[in-house]
């Protein structure tokens, strides 16, 4: 078997991993794809140093084996909080209104794959499989190729991809899009993503997608595929079967004194729709005077990307309206959003998860959401609790039997959650059951297996989800 030289934008170290919850989904499920692959995971540290050396500091944790470089000040503002997330990020999120274009970034972002590419260089051995991931690394693979790299090299989006006549805006896009096509595969999260991607190539490239939706590109051939990514299942059921979910669900439980809980976890980010979130619990509120009182929602919200304005503004937003809805709806012995701006660690989570009769999952725009999946996983069969889903987030592709929404209608979310609230247990069991199929084998060693075995070039199916190839 190959080693795997997998490079992400940032490690989850666990000495440095700081706030507990804050790294995202890319990071839980790299983790738990490399404890089960011989290889490195090399990446950012997270931290900032006067000026670069590309020293690696190696180490191995958890049965992973690590490599990281400091940035420096400059990098991560303009590679990091600039052209990452103040350009590409809002972009793939169809959020063209908090999209900047500014010369500096660009220049930044391709200093530091530069810079990515030289520190990893020396990592690679002939027969590894490179696996890159993210936006914030779209060129590293046509750098690495510059350098001589010959091996197999792979790239997985785990962000949406846009529609062709929004990708266009963005300066030199046809220099971005040209240098993914060095990869040997392609991997998004769903097929309304690749769909999106292939258009790009055939109307503003004017290459040819051959059948298997491969593209051939000077003289190589490119695969690309749908490759959802998935949680573990397994450590994360045994995880909310463990001790410490117990004692999350007994203190979440008897805090709210038998009101009904809704809860929603997501990273500080415009893209969650926790604006729009709030608005319809309060207009749920509104509506059914009998239910207030009888129902809490939960949010928890770690910060992210702090340093970038549109973050900074979505936070003072959410204050704001947290604030007036809880003064429109509260009683002296109740509050009705409890607005958490910290992280949890996920055995916490699974048991909050647990305690909840609704998962509120409403992004606006999102490649997966491992959260819809963690929810489900985290149910008691018996009794479980009702998932509402964003018809906009990459995992409601597979996950079907949620109470799909469109997040943008207060209304329509309003509504939804009347109906969860009310569903029988006989609808709720049936729902689940049909969930947590498509939760347990789609899995992240599901996720993995495929796209390493497209990797490997030795797959003639691989990567088309069944689920989603049913929607598709
Ligand atoms: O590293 P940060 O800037 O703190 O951001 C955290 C991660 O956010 C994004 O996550 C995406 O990946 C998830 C797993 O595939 C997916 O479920 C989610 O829909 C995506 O938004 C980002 O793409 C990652 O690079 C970040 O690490
Ligand atoms: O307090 C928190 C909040 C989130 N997470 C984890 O962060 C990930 C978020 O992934 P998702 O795909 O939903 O969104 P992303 O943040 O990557 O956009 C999930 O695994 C969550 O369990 C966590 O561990 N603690």
């Amino acid at each position: 078997m190959s080693r795997l030289i997998v490079i992400s934008n940032r490690v989850s170290l666990p000495k440095a991993a700081g706030a507990a919850g804050a790294q995202g989904g890319l990071a839980v499920a790299l983790n738990s794809a490399l404890r089960e692959h011989r290889g490195i995971w090399f990446g950012w540290s997270g931290q900032e140093t006067a000026e670069f050396t590309g020293h690696l500091d190696m180490q191995r944790n958890d049965g992973v084996t690590t490599a990281t470089i400091d940035l420096e000040a400059q990098d991560v503002d303009e590679y990091y909080n600039g052209y990452a997330n103040r350009t590409l990020w809002p972009l793939f999120h169809y959020r063209i209104d908090l999209t900047e274009y500014d010369r500096n970034f660009g220049e930044g972002y391709e200093r530091v794959n530069e810079r990515f590419a030289d520190s990893v260089l020396p990592l690679i051995e002939p027969d590894d499989l490179v696996w890159v991931h993210d936006y914030h690394l779209l060129p590293l693979g046509s750098i690495l190729r510059d350098k001589g790299v010959k091996n197999r090299m792979g790239l997985f989006l785990h962000t949406p991809w846009p529609p062709t006549r929004l990708l266009a805006s963005l300066p030199f896009h046809e220099r971005l899009v040209a240098s993914m096509l060095e990869y040997d595969v392609l991997g998004f999260q769903t097929t309304e993503w690749l769909e999106s991607f292939l258009h790009y190539v055939q109307k503003e490239m004017g290459l040819k997608v051959n059948l298997d939706n491969s593209i051939d590109y000077k003289g190589r051939r490119v695969v690309a595929r749908a490759f959802p990514i998935g949680i573990d299942f397994t450590e994360f059921t045994e995880a909310a079967n463990g001790e410490e979910a117990r004692e999350a669900y007994q203190r979440l439980k008897s805090s709210v004194r038998g009101r009904k809980i809704l809860i929603g976890v997501d990273r500080l980010d415009y893209s969650k729709g926790l604006g729009e979130r709030f608005e319809s619990f309060s207009r749920f509120l509104g509506e059914h005077p009998h239910m207030a009182g009888s129902a809490v929602l939960l949010q928890i919200a770690p910060p992210s990307r702090g340093d970038v304005a549109s973050y900074q503004q979505i936070r003072e937003d959410l204050e704001r309206k947290t604030g007036h809805i809880n003064g429109a709806h509260a009683e002296v012995d109740f509050v009705p959003i409890r607005y958490v701006n910290r992280g949890y660690p996920r055995e916490q989570l699974a048991g909050f998860y647990r305690a909840a009769n609704v998962g509120v999952v409403t992004p606006l725009r999102d490649g997966m959401n491992l959260v819809a999946k963690e929810y489900v996983a985290a149910q008691d069969p018996e009794d479980p609790g009702v998932l509402i889903l964003s018809q906009f987030a990459g995992s409601a592709l597979q996950l079907k039997d949620a109470l799909l929404v469109n997040p943008h209608s207060v209304e329509h979310v309003a509504e939804t959650i009347k109906q969860a609230l009310d569903m029988p247990l006989a609808e709720r069991k049936w729902r689940h059951a049909r969930l947590l199929a498509s939760v347990r084998d789609e899995d992240v060693q599901h996720w993995r297996e495929q796209f390493v075995r497209a990797l490997a070039g030795n797959d003639k199916d691989a990567g088309v989800p069944q689920t989603q190839e049913k929607a598709a």
